[in-house]
C-alpha cells in the first residue's frame, strides 16, 4: 500500500528521480545515435508532486514508458539495459510497483476531502484548494476521476466532475484540452442516461445539437436519447444526484466540526513539547491499516527504545497524577503508537477502548481497558486533520507539539460513550500523531473507581477531555498546566 501515508509517497518521489535520470541518460543516447525519440517519452519528464499525480504516473506512465522503452522484440542495447536495470532496482527497492488499487485509493480520498470540504470543484480543477495549490488536473485526468466514481456507484461526483469540467472548457480554461465541449457534453448525456435520466441527456444535448447541425454522432446520439426520454411513462427523479441525505446526526456533527464550524474554547489550548519524533517510522517496526474505518500508517515504539520517551511518560504521570509505567506485564500503559496520515488519511468515529481480550498487546492481557488516552500531535497540518468528538461538539485542531487528554472510562468502568472521536481527514499536510493509552492496571488509588457511571470524581473531574498547554522552555518534569476553561494549575 504506497497511498496512506506521505513517508511512502516520498520514497516514490525519490526513487522517481533515479527513473527519471535513467529516462533521460537512454533519451540522451538515442538522440546521440540519431534516432527518433518518442514525443510521449520527452513529455513524460515533467514532475508534480500531489498524490493523485504521482501515483497515476507510477501506476500508468511508467508502465507506457517501459513499455515503449523495453519492448519484448527489440534489440536491447546499453541504454536500454540500463534503464531496466534502474526500474528493477527501484522496484526491489520498493518492495513491490504502485497498483491501481493505490490510484483508486488516491481518487477516493479526492471525493472524500471534497464532501469533507466542500471547497471549490472549478477552482480544485485548475490546481487550487482554498489558498493552496496543488497540481492542475487535465481533463483527462478528470474524465479519468469521474469514471472511477462511477465505478463505485457514486453518480453523484462522477457527474459533478464531468460537469464542472465543461463549464471550465465552455469557458476556455482549459486552452489546449484534447477534449472538447460536444465531446464532454455527449459523455455526460451518456452518463445521465446509464442513470435512467434520457431527460437530462437531451438537456445536455440540446445546445451542441443546435450548434453542430452535420455532427451525425451527436445527432444520432441526441435522437436516441429523445426517444427514450419520450418513452418514459413517469417523470424523471431529477433530485436523484442530490447529495445523499441519509447521514445520521453523528456523521453530521462530525464532518460540521471537521470542516470547523462547531468551535470550542478547547481550541484556545496549546502544548508545546520539547521534542517531536518525525522520522521514526522508518526506523522501527511498520504496519499499516488501509480499511474503510482508518486510513493511515502504524508504528509502535517502547518506552525503553528512547530515554526521551522514558522521560514522557514520566511527565504524563505527572500531569495525569496516573499510573504509567511500561512493563513488560500488568503494564500501566501500552507502547507508544505513532501514526502518519497522508492527504485524504482519516480516522472515522471510534471509541479507544478495544473491549476484547484477544486484541490486547501481551503485555496489558492483565492490566484491563485504556482508561485514558494521551495523544501529542507531532506535526503542523496546513489544512484538515483536526480531531473531533461529535458527541461533545468538540474539535481540538492540529498543533506541533500539543497534546490531548480524556479518560475513556466511566468510573464504573463501563465505556464514556461522550468520548467518541474521529481524525478529520488531512486537506494539504501530513499528520503524524502519538498515542498513549493508559491501562486501568495501577489506577485502583489514582483514579478510584465507583459503583455507580457518575461517581464524584475526587481530582481532575473537570478535564475528562483536556488541551494541554507546555509553556516552552520549562525544565524536563516542572510543568504547567493551563485549562482551556480557565483554570490554572502548577505541578
Ligand atoms: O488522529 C487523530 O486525530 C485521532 C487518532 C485516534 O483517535 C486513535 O489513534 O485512536
Ligand atoms: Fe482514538
Amino acid at each position: 500500500d504506497f497511498y496512506s501515508s506521505i513517508a511512502t509517497l516520498t520514497q516514490l518521489s525519490q526513487n522517481e528521480l533515479k527513473l527519471v535520470s535513467a529516462l533521460r541518460r537512454f533519451i540522451v543516447a538515442q538522440e546521440k545515435e540519431e534516432e527518433d525519440v518518442e514525443d510521449y517519452l520527452r513529455q513524460f519528464l515533467r514532475t508534480t508532486e500531489d498524490a493523485f499525480h504521482l501515483l497515476r504516473r507510477w501506476v500508468e506512465d511508467w508502465q507506457k514508458c517501459f513499455d515503449i522503452v523495453v519492448c519484448p522484440d527489440c534489440d536491447m542495447n546499453g541504454p536500454k539495459i540500463d534503464f531496466n536495470l534502474t526500474r528493477g532496482i527501484v522496484e526491489k527497492r520498493l518492495g513491490g510497483w504502485p497498483q491501481k488499487s493505490d490510484l483508486d485509493a488516491a481518487v477516493s480520498a479526492i471525493f472524500r476531502l471534497w464532501n469533507f470540504y466542500q471547497f471549490d470543484l472549478h477552482e480544485f480543477l485548475h490546481g487550487k484548494i482554498f489558498e493552496f495549490e496543488t497540481a492542475p488536473f487535465t481533463p483527462a485526468d478528470v474524465i479519468y476521476i469521474a469514471n472511477k466514481a462511477e465505478e463505485t456507484n457514486n453518480m453523484y461526483n462522477s457527474i459533478q466532475f464531468l460537469e464542472t469540467l465543461l463549464d471550465e472548457l465552455k469557458k476556455g480554461k482549459f486552452p489546449n484540452s484534447h477534449v472538447n465541449s460536444t465531446t464532454l457534453s455527449r459523455i455526460i448525456a451518456a452518463a445521465y442516461n446509464r442513470y435512467d435520466m434520457p431527460g437530462k441527456s437531451v438537456e445536455i444535448l440540446k445546445e451542441c445539437a443546435k450548434a453542430e447541425p452535420g455532427n451525425k454522432r451527436l445527432h444520432n446520439d441526441f435522437d436516441y436519447f429523445k426517444t427514450r426520454a419520450a418513452s418514459k411513462s413517469k417523470l424523471e427523479n431529477v433530485t436523484a444526484f442530490d447529495k445523499a441525505d441519509t447521514e445520521d446526526n453523528m456523521t453530521r456533527d462530525y464532518e460540521n466540526l471537521c470542516r470547523g464550524s462547531l468551535k470550542s474554547p478547547k481550541e484556545l489550548s496549546r502544548l508545546f513539547l520539547r521534542k517531536s519524533y518525525p522520522d521514526l517510522l522508518t526506523t522501527t517496526k511498520q504496519g499499516m491499516i488501509g480499511s474503510e474505518d482508518r486510513i493511515s500508517h502504524t508504528a509502535w515504539l517502547r518506552d525503553q527504545e528512547y530515554s526521551e520517551l522514558e522521560r514522557l511518560t514520566l511527565r504524563i504521570k505527572l500531569i495525569t497524577g496516573l499510573e504509567t509505567e511500561f512493563k513488560k506485564r500488568y503494564s500501566n500503559t501500552e507502547e507508544y503508537q505513532i501514526l502518519n496520515y497522508g492527504v485524504g488519511g482519516m480516522y472515522k468515529p471510534h471509541v479507544d477502548p478495544l473491549s476484547e481480550l484477544s486484541m490486547f498487546p501481551a503485555e496489558c492481557k492483565g492490566s484491563g481497558d485504556r482508561i485514558a488516552t494521551v495523544m501529542f500531535y507531532l506535526s503542523h497540518v496546513m489544512y484538515g486533520g483536526a480531531t473531533v468528538f461529535p458527541n461533545l461538539k468538540t474539535r481540538i485542531p492540529v498543533q506541533k507539539g500539543s497534546a490531548a487528554f480524556w479518560y475513556n472510562l466511566e468510573l464504573n468502568g463501563e465505556i464514556d460513550q461522550r468520548m467518541l472521536h474521529a481524525g478529520c481527514p488531512v486537506l494539504v499536510g501530513s499528520k503524524w500523531v502519538s498515542n498513549k493509552w493508559i491501562r486501568e492496571n495501577g489506577q485502583m488509588f489514582k483514579r478510584p473507581c465507583g459503583l455507580k457511571k457518575k461517581s464524584k470524581e475526587k481530582r481532575l473531574e473537570r478535564t475528562f477531555l483536556d488541551c494541554w498547554t507546555f509553556q516552552p522552555f520549562v525544565h524536563s518534569c516542572a510543568l504547567r498546566l493551563n485549562f482551556a476553561d480557565g483554570g490554572f494549575d502548577v505541578y
